[in-house]
């Protein structure tokens, strides 16, 4: 039997849209993610479990996890008859990659019980393939940094995918999900066909020097370049009072804070843990709009997808 953790992961990080993308981690030890297990059967199987389970499709074929089982067969040219355990701990529609989790968790199970049939860009290619069923065109930037851990930079050239590059390891993101639904395709669909010469300009600016402040390690250069002129501002009306809510994680001494994916997750960032723990507190009392809402303190998982 395999059993395989898929991380949780923040795309865009609000400078990089479709293009940048990081796993996390809570630091109290909790698990967020999705868990897969593949086992010998004699006719392939599909059982969920988990606090989301009845957030999942009805129909069992509409579950990503069956269409990764599918694609792994076709790819591998025949029927492979295995049983195999979604355990979904994900909240779906959340800006915090849970369709990325149940993809890379099945496909890399998939891949670890047949003895890795599939290397690293192959494996890329499916979950963008996947990825790009569920939202309406194929991006990376959940399912490279699930996958394989760290801050992914999304390429797409050379037959290179994506790389990670440097973060801050004293940088704390303060996570706060409140427990409505945004989906992933219609946050992509309210965005504009085009973008004016100079949010094109300035979006340059942001994104290189973000990477330029990560490589030369300047903290206060790289915060201050987290800004988003491409998803948030036609976004944010979907995240509830997204404008108060980033004034008062300022006061408390956040140095960013934005949406995290197509929303309503936002993130916080922090390098003092003191400062963290009073902004998770706000959050809880002002972000929070129902029993499904949570926040965690997490920092940067390096790991990415792993068997447990
Ligand atoms: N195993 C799965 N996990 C999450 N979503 C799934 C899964 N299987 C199918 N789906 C469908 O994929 C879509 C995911 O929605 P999306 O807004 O992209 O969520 P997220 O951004 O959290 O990945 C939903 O329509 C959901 O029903
Ligand atoms: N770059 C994508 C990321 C979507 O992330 P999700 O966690 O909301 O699925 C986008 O912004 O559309």
């Amino acid at each position: 039997m395999i059993k395989v953790y898929a991380p949780a992961s923040m795309a865009n990080i609000s400078v990089g849209f479709d293009i940048l993308g990081a796993a996390i981690n809570p630091i109290d030890g909790n698990m967020l993610g999705d868990c897969i297990t593949v086992e010998t059967a004699t006719q392939f199987q599909l059982k969920n479990k988990g606090r989301f389970v009845k957030k999942l499709p009805k129909d069992p074929k509409l579950n990503i996890v069956y269409q990764c089982w599918q694609l792994f067969c076709q790819s591998i040219g025949k029927e492979l008859p295995v049983a195999m355990t979604l355990e979904k701990n994900m909240p779906i529609g959340s800006g915090l990659g849970s369709s990325a989790c149940s993809v890379v968790g099945a496909l890399v199970a998939l891949n670890e019980y047949f003895e890795k049939p599939f290397n690293e860009q192959q494996m890329l290619t499916m979950m963008g393939e996947l990825e790009g069923r569920i939202s309406g065109s194929v991006h990376y930037d959940n399912v490279a940094p699930c996958y394989l851990g760290g801050m992914q930079l999304i390429l797409d050239e050379m037959g290179i995918i994506s790389q990670s590059i440097p973060h801050f390891d004293n940088w704390y993101w303060v996570m706060a999900y409140p427990g409505i639904k945004v989906s992933t395709a219609e946050a992509r669909a309210i965005l504009p066909a085009q973008y004016q010469k100079q949010d094109c300009i300035a979006h340059g600016r942001y994104v290189g020097g973000f990477v330029h402040a990560c490589y030369s390690q300047q903290p206060k250069l790289a915060a201050a370049m987290l800004k988003d002129n491409i998803a948030e501002p036609y976004r944010k009306k979907l995240l509830p009072h997204f404008d108060e809510t980033q004034k008062a994680v300022k006061k408390l001494g956040a140095l960013a804070s934005g949406i995290s994916g197509s929303g309503p997750t936002i993130y916080v960032v922090s390098d003092d843990l003191a400062s963290a723990q009073q902004i998770e507190l706000w959050l809880q009392t002002h972000y929070l709009q129902n029993e499904d809402g949570f926040t965690h303190i997490c920092k940067i998982d390096q790991q990415g997808a792993r068997t447990i």
